[in-house]
């Protein structure tokens, strides 16, 4: 019973409660009011009763008066009159003992009967009883008579013998009252009905007004248990409130809806921390109070390989990676301390041993009262970055080949040290490194061998200058020494740069130990001075690499300081490849002749030289132009325009006897014949010009033939046996000429450089490579040309050793065509 009240709702428990109170209330409203009902029925009917009872007493007297009383028929006519009016049953009257002691007995229905009678007359009051039998209610009112003094203004008491108040007797009055009774039980029934209509209409009144109450309840009811059943307020849905709905359950509703989409927005923002905290890419690491680790995100282990098993409870320490000192570590938690976080890189180890470098944030929450509650480090793993960013900026900034710093790390401390310079008035140099003849290595060995030269110069120059010293690669072969803090004096800074500048020139003139070759390299130093005036870097850059030009116009491997002449030259320099270019679109090329002869001095061809005739400069000679187109794409004109004269040319000679069989060579410059379609260039030439290959001989020098054999070899064989062209070898000996590219080349001359045929008569070194170059040529089966030969002596050694043409001043100098001719 108690169980299955508590299992009731509130609105059943109400509805109840008030339809049970109802039910009482409406039960003994309904007894009172037939209670009531009965009540005044019965006082109506006492009433009447003794109504009829004072009409009976009055009556009586009359019969008394008249004295008709005596008569017993009077009496009983009277009686039966009296008691015939509508709902007496019965009417008796009742002889007191006083007056049966005065008048006799009198008749026997006057005699009391029972006990009601008795009470009346002794007790001197009415006595009623209502009585029910075979569906009649009767009531009986037993009305003493009183003696009293006065009888309608007659005093019969004085004659009677009869004392004032005593009882002379009594009317019985039986009255029926089924009437009455049929009424209160009409009545009854319709206020049961009534009552049980109230209570129905009352029964759904409750219903309604407690459903209508107990709405918001039910949704805030129903609205929590689908909470409960999602286990979550995230997806919190409010409860609708109608607007009738404000009263006490209302704004219970409407305060549930406030805090239950607080508790739901608290929910997703919890939700979101925590989906943050597991899905951050940083690591995350929550230690308590004593620094002891409390929590770690996965991204954690992912960076450190430690799981939250394995840490927790544990100091950060255990990853420390040794690399930072005491002093880091106390600087740093003084500033989490004072300042609440610290940020800063933090090189640690993994579990694996790995050492690593992370950029961390590391931040104190502290409790209300001020004390730490918690600390909380958030860090990523830069290592890789911070590599990138080391390669990046080393990319940028040295040489990848000499890992030296290149021209704009040269330039960033240039710029530093001349700010420095002028602060403290102090001197310095900058010194302009230029390898004489390196690109011959370069062209000769190939790469790898100028490669390691300049890793080895590098080195060396290193070796010359102190820490503080810049040394930087700013080009091919080109190095920038940085010289700080020579002092005040600018004397001394002088005298000492210009003995770093020996000492480095001196180091990189010594041989090399290049692999398996031997290389002797030298330097061309150009050195301006920093006199702390505030110069700019631009400036002395340039001033150095002037007196570098300067050095290498000396004949190189020198030292030059830099000079204001210098720049009129470098001036000069520019004008020339203005001029230069002019040159070749107007036709101030002109090319020049120079016999070859055979052992019987007859003219077996011509070297075509080109000459510069400058409208101002007059005859520039090739010496003083060529290596500077060699240097820019000037050269692939020239050379081009010089081949199609020497075409031009053979076809003229073609037409003359004396000319018809000589062989014209063409120098080709390496950077010429390297270029795609050289061949077919060469084809088309002569096709242009209708002569025979045979007539035309192209010199190669040795810097061609060395390099990336098979492509050289494949031009050479299309040049020798698909066009029919001959090939020499020019400046032989010079180079770095190797027997086996020698064997592999398909050539047809080899000619020996001016150089060893100058110094033959008086170096005997010098003759032996003469020799020995002809013999090797012999042996090759190639023809052997020596050029520059100028005196019999030499002609004579040369024929001694077997060579059979020969080129030099001795048998004529380059000459126009028409000259030439006339030479011939
Ligand atoms: N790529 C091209 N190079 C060319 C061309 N024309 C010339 N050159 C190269 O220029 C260098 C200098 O040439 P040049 O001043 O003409 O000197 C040549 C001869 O005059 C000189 N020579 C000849 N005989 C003697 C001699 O007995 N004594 C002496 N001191 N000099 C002499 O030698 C030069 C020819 O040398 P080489 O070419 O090695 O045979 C020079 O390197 C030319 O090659 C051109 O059109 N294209």
């Amino acid at each position: 019973m108690k169980n299955w009240w508590r299992s009731l709702g509130i609105g059943t428990k109400l509805s109840i409660l008030i339809q049970g109170m109802l039910v009482v209330v409406l039960f003994v409203a309904h007894f009172w009011v037939i209670n009531l009902f009965n009540e005044g029925i019965l006082d109506e009917a006492e009433r009447r009763a003794e109504i009829s009872a004072d009409g009976v007493i009055n009556g009586m007297n009359m019969l008394m008066v008249t004295g008709m009383i005596t008569d017993p028929e009077n009496r009983r006519l009277f009686i039966k009159k009296m008691g015939a009016s509508e709902n007496v049953s019965e009417l008796r009257i009742i002889r007191a003992k006083q007056v049966q002691d005065q008048f006799g007995p009198g008749l026997p229905e006057e005699q009391i009967r029972d006990d009601m009678d008795r009470r009346a007359i002794e007790s001197k009051k009415p006595q009623f009883e209502l009585s029910e039998e075979r569906g009649m209610l009767k009531l009986r009112a037993v009305v003493p008579f009183i003696a009293s003094t006065y009888f309608r203004g007659t005093n019969c008491l004085n004659c009677h013998h009869v004392q004032a108040g005593s009882v002379n007797g009594a009317a019985s009055i039986t009255i029926d009252l089924t009437g009455e009774l049929n009424n209160i039980r009409h009545a009854k029934n319709m206020l049961i009905l009534g009552h049980i209509l109230l209570q129905i209409l009352l029964f759904f009144a409750i219903n309604w007004l407690i459903q209508k109450f107990m709405r918001p309840l039910v949704k805030l009811q129903s609205t929590m248990e689908s909470m409960q059943l999602s286990g979550s307020m995230e997806q919190f849905v409010p409860i609708r409130l109608e607007p009738g709905e404000q009263d006490e359950i209302g704004k219970l509703g409407l305060a549930f809806n406030q805090m239950s989409e607080a508790l739901s927005s608290s929910e997703r923002s919890m939700k979101l921390a925590a989906s943050i905290y597991q899905s951050n890419a940083d690591a995350i690491m929550v230690t308590d109070e004593n620094n002891l680790i409390v929590d770690v995100n996965p991204a954690f282990t992912r960076i450190t390989g430690y799981t939250l098993e394995e840490v927790r409870g544990k100091n950060p320490r255990i990853m420390q990676s040794g690399k930072h000192d005491q002093e880091f570590y106390r600087h740093m938690w003084q500033a989490i301390l004072n300042e609440g976080h610290w940020q800063g890189e933090i090189w640690d180890k993994r579990k694996t041993g790995e050492i690593y470098v992370k950029m961390a944030h590391i931040s104190i929450l502290r409790r209300s009262d001020g004390s730490v509650y918690r600390h909380v480090a958030q860090f990523s793993d830069i290592t890789e970055k911070k590599q990138k960013d080391e390669l990046i900026f080393w990319q940028a900034n040295y040489d990848a080949l000499t890992c030296l710093p290149n021209r704009r790390l040269l330039n960033d401390r240039l710029a530093h040290a001349l700010a420095a310079n002028k602060r403290n008035r102090d001197c310095g140099a900058l010194m302009f490194l230029d390898l004489d003849r390196f690109k011959t290595l370069n062209d000769t060995l190939g790469h790898a061998y100028g490669d390691m030269l300049l890793v080895e110069v590098a080195w060396r120059i290193k070796s010359c200058v102190r820490e503080v010293d810049t040394v930087a690669r700013i080009g091919g072969d080109e190095f920038v020494v940085l010289l700080e803090n020579l002092g005040a004096d600018i004397k001394d800074a002088t005298q000492a740069a210009a003995q770093i500048a020996e000492k480095i020139r001196a180091s990189l003139s010594s041989p090399y130990q290049l692999h398996d070759k031997v290389h002797h390299s030298s330097p061309s130093i150009g050195v301006s001075l920093i006199h702390g005036n505030g110069e700019s870097a631009e400036e002395l850059i340039k001033q150095a690499d002037m007196a570098m030009y300067q050095a290498k116009e000396a004949g190189r491997n020198a030292v030059r300081f830099f000079d204001p002449r210098m720049q009129r030259s470098v001036e000069a320099i520019a004008t020339l490849e203005s001029d230069l270019r002019q040159a070749i679109h107007e036709g101030q090329l002109q090319l020049y002749y120079q016999v070859q002869v055979d052992r019987d001095r007859r003219p077996v061809g011509a070297e075509a030289l080109v000459r510069w005739m400058h409208p101002l400069r007059g005859m520039v000679p090739p010496a003083q132009f060529i290596p500077f187109a060699e240097e820019s794409s000037l050269i692939l004109d020239i050379g081009h325009w010089v081949l199609d004269e020497a075409c031009r040319q053979i076809a003229a000679w073609s037409h003359h006897e004396r000319t018809r069989q000589l062989v014209l060579a063409v120098n080709i410059s390496a950077r010429q014949f390297k270029q795609p379609g050289f061949v077919e260039q060469v084809a088309a030439v002569i096709r242009k010009h209708g002569i025979q290959p045979a007539r035309l001989k192209l010199e190669l020098t040795e810097s061609i033939a060395l390099e990336e054999i098979g492509v050289i070899t494949a031009k050479m064989h299309a040049l020798r046996s698909e066009l029919g062209i001959s090939l020499s070898l020019d400046d032989f000996g010079t180079g770095y000429s190797s027997l086996s590219y020698l064997k592999r080349l398909p050539l047809d001359q080899i000619k020996i450089d001016q150089g060893f045929v100058r110094d033959m008569t008086v170096d005997s070194s010098d003759a032996v490579m003469v020799k020995t170059i002809i013999d090797m040529a012999h042996n090759f089966d190639l023809e052997v040309i020596a050029e520059g030969v100028e005196t019999a002596a030499q002609l004579e050694l040369l024929e001694q050793y077997g060579c059979v043409v020969f080129q030099g001043y001795l048998f004529g100098r380059p000459v126009p065509a028409a000259e030439f001719e006339a030479h011939l």
